[in-house]
C-alpha cells in the first residue's frame, strides 16, 4: 500500500482534557486510487489528512508512506519525504504573490535541486497538462481566477511526482462545473501517475468520479456509504481498488 494508517488516534489539548479528533483509524489506499472522506464540519477530516501529510504526529498507530514507517524518520527525513513523495492540496492554494504560475513550480524543482532547464520543461508540462496555456502561465496569482490558481496547486502538487496526493476540499471556491473539471483532473492524474490519493469533500455531487467514498464522524471512520466498496473503473491502470478502512476494534 502506498499510505497506510494504522490504529491512528490524534488528541488536541481542550482546556483540562483532551479532545480526540482521530480515533483509531486505520485506512489504506492503494497506488492509483481516488478515495474520498466526507463528513461533518468537526469530524477530523482535516487532521486525518495532516496525519496523512506527516505534518501532525499521531499521539498512537503508524503512518506508513510508500513503504516507510514515518515514526521512525528524523524530523528533516521527514520534510524530505514530504516533500519529495507526498502531493498536499489544501484549500488555500498558497501561492506566492510574486511568482507566476510557470515559477511556482520551478520553484519546487529549485528546492528539490533539480537542473533549472529541467524544472522550467516539467512546470510546462504540467501546467499545460491541467489546462493553462501559455500565457496564463506567465501571470501571477492575482491575474488567475480561482480556479486556475487551484489547477496551478494541483499542478505543483504533482511536481515531484507523489506517491501520495492529498487533497483538502478543492473545489470549495467553484460552481459545480469547475469543480466538476477539477475532480476529473484528479482522477485521471491518480490513474495515470498511479498516486494513492485521498479527497476530503463536502460535495457529494462530485464523489461519482472517485473509487471509494469514506465517512468520518466524530473521529472514526465508517465504511463506504454505498455498503461495500466500489470497484474500480480505471479499467486500463491495472491498479486494485484495495483501499480499506475502519476502526480497529480494539487498540
Ligand atoms: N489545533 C487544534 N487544537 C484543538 N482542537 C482542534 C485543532 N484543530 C482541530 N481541532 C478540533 O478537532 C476536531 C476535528 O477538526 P478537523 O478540522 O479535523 O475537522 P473537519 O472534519 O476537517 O472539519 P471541517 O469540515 O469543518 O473543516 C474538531 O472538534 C476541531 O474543533
Amino acid at each position: 500500500m502506498t499510505l497506510a494508517l494504522t490504529d491512528v488516534t490524534l488528541t488536541y489539548p481542550d482546556g483540562d482534557t483532551r479532545l480526540t479528533a482521530l480515533d483509531r483509524i486505520t485506512l489504506t489506499v492503494a497506488p492509483g486510487e481516488f478515495a474520498a472522506v466526507v463528513g461533518p464540519s468537526g469530524s477530523g477530516k482535516s487532521t486525518l489528512l495532516a496525519v496523512a501529510a506527516t505534518l501532525l504526529t499521531p499521539d498512537r498507530g503508524s503512518v506508513v508512506i510508500a513503504g516507510r514507517n514515518t515514526a521512525d524518520l528524523s524530523r528533516s527525513a521527514r520534510t524530505r519525504l514530504r516533500r519529495d513523495r507526498i502531493g498536499i492540496v489544501f484549500q488555500q492554494a498558497n501561492l506566492i504573490p510574486a511568482l507566476t504560475a510557470a515559477e511556482q513550480l520551478e520553484a519546487v524543482g529549485h528546492l528539490r535541486g533539480d537542473r533549472p532547464r529541467a524544472a522550467r520543461t516539467r512546470a510546462r508540462t504540467l501546467l499545460d497538462a491541467v489546462g493553462l496555456d501559455a500565457a496564463k502561465q506567465r501571470r501571477r496569482p492575482h491575474q488567475l481566477s480561482g480556479g486556475e490558481r487551484q489547477r496551478v496547486n494541483i499542478a505543483r502538487a504533482l511536481f515531484a511526482e507523489p506517491a501520495v496526493l492529498l487533497v483538502d476540499e478543492p473545489t470549495s471556491a467553484l460552481d459545480h462545473d469547475r469543480g466538476a473539471r477539477v475532480v476529473a483532473l484528479l482522477a485521471d492524474v491518480t490513474a495515470q501517475h498511479g498516486t494513492a490519493t485521498v479527497m476530503v469533500t463536502h460535495d457529494i455531487a462530485l464523489l461519482g468520479r472517485t473509487d471509494r467514498v469514506l465517512t468520518m464522524a466524530d473521529g472514526r471512520l465508517e465504511p463506504a456509504l454505498s455498503g461495500e466498496p466500489r470497484t474500480s473503473r480505471r479499467a486500463s491502470s491495472g491498479a486494485s481498488a484495495s483501499a480499506t478502512c475502519g476502526t480497529a476494534s480494539n487498540a
